[in-house]
């Protein structure tokens, strides 16, 4: 093996979202849960990582770019997917590139990784989801690791919790596990993204000015403080999560949303109980959810769920498109862009629900009337730049092997970024 060979694949994989969520964890460094939990995976389309990952005999160690700045993989999680991936890699052949690795010489080589988020790292949009569940999908297929995705999905666990839940598109469950080593704790699919395509998701990215408690050291902190995390873990979530399976099985959007908004509400009042406690939302996260709650009881039924991760950014699932152009209605109404920014940056991901809500330009937002819901004169006003954009998108696919050449992010004769 002394030629100068380089092997590499691309792929892409999105975000997810919980709505059922996941927060503690039982081994820190197995990555284990306290309890079950449900996301829904968003269309790569307009929040994805691509990765591509290299192997050659030409490179002296593993190394990774992240979105162009070389990070380093020294960190416990990228070692320990790393580890679990070189354990299972098999032979590989390209008989065009004359090129044959056996399985021992996975040992021996090391890896190029260079990653891209096609949205903002650590901001609150579950970029170590996608970045992990990427990383993990990439090098599989390259070193044809010959587990199926739910096996994969346990060794991205251990790069981020909520990373396992990337591996697929649609709805997927989190299951918890019960084995000490971990290998039950993975994801699976529960429908794909084609069985509820009806559902539309509105992303409201608040601007916030205060550092956040990583999630990580979040659920630390409430594991070992909140008595409440024990009852949610033990006595809420599992009979949350089978109502909740039922709801996306039967397309129930009045169960879905129900259980949604109680979920994110149930694990904010858990980092309440934190102590010291954790504060995630801000007034802007809880004038959204206001807004959604008036709008749902005028209408008797519920027209769109909102769910809130470790940070204010709301995200907002309505239950159709129709729902989701008078959502946005409401949203610009009460949330329009500073004057120095066009509609055109300021909602973004897939604009197509802009003309079904009126909304061609900005003369259309300032001419918006308040909602018929509202009452009083008070709750009818606006908060221009209290959110920095809005992104709209839907339920989308699981991780995939992009072929064209062009797409990779690795030079394929020195496997360096391009
Ligand atoms: N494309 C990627 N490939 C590999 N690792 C990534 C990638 N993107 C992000 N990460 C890892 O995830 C870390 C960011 O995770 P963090 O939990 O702080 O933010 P987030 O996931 O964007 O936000 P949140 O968890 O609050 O939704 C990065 O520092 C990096 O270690
Ligand atoms: C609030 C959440 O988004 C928490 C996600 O936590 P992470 O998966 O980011 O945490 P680690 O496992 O420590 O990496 C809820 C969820 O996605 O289920």
């Amino acid at each position: 093996m002394g030629e100068k060979w380089v092997l590499m694949k691309t792929a892409q994989t999105p975000t997810n979202i919980a709505v059922i969520k996941y927060w503690g964890k039982r081994d820190e460094s197995l990555i284990l849960p306290v309890n079950d939990s449900i996301s829904v995976t968003l269309d790569p389309s307009h929040l994805c990582t691509t990765t591509t990952v290299a192997v050659s005999p030409a490179f002296h160690q593993d190394r990774m770019w992240l979105n162009g700045k070389e990070i380093s993989l020294s960190g416990g999680r990228y070692q320990n997917c790393l580890r679990e991936l070189r354990r299972r890699a098999c032979e590989v052949e390209d008989k065009e590139k004359g090129i044959k690795i056996e399985k021992k010489d996975w040992e021996k080589l090391h890896l190029h990784i260079a990653s891209y988020n096609n949205f903002p790292t650590a901001a609150g949009l579950a970029s170590s989801a996608a970045g992990f569940a990427c990383l993990v999908f990439a090098l599989a297929k390259l070193m044809n690791v010959k587990e199926d995705d739910s096996q994969l999905s346990a060794i991205a666990r251990q790069g981020s919790g909520s990373a396992c839940r990337s591996l697929f598109g649609g709805f997927v469950k989190w299951i918890m596990g019960k084995e000490e080593d971990g290998s039950d704790s993975v994801a699976v699919q529960l429908v794909d993204e084609k069985h509820w395509d009806d559902l539309f998701i509105v992303i409201a990215v608040v601007s916030s000015r205060q550092k956040e408690t990583s999630s990580t050291s979040g659920m630390r902190e409430t594991v070992q403080t909140s008595l409440l995390l024990q009852h949610r873990a033990k006595e809420v979530v599992p009979k949350r999560t089978l109502q909740m399976e039922e709801a996306i099985k039967h397309r129930d959007f009045a169960s879905f949303a129900q259980l949604t908004c109680a979920d994110s509400n149930q694990f904010h009042a858990v980092c309440l109980d934190t102590s010291p406690p954790i504060f995630y939302m801000n007034d802007t996260s809880h004038k959204i959810i206001s807004c959604v709650e008036k709008w749902n009881r005028s209408e008797g039924s519920p027209q769109v769920a909102y769910t809130f991760d470790a940070g204010p950014n709301a995200v907002l699932i309505a239950r159709n498109r129709k729902a989701a152009a008078q959502l946005l209605q409401r949203l610009l109404f009460h949330f329009p862009p500073n004057s120095d920014s066009d509609l055109d940056s300021y909602v973004i991901g897939d604009k197509s629900i802009l003309k079904d809500a009126g909304l061609e330009g900005l003369k259309d937002v300032e001419a918006l009337c308040p909602p018929p819901e509202i009452k009083e004169n008070a709750a009818a006003q606006k908060y221009p730049g209290d959110v920095s954009y809005f992104i709209c998108t839907r339920p989308g696919r699981g991780p995939v092997l992009l072929s064209q050449q062009d797409l990779a992010l690795l030079d394929p004769e020195t496997g360096l970024p391009k």
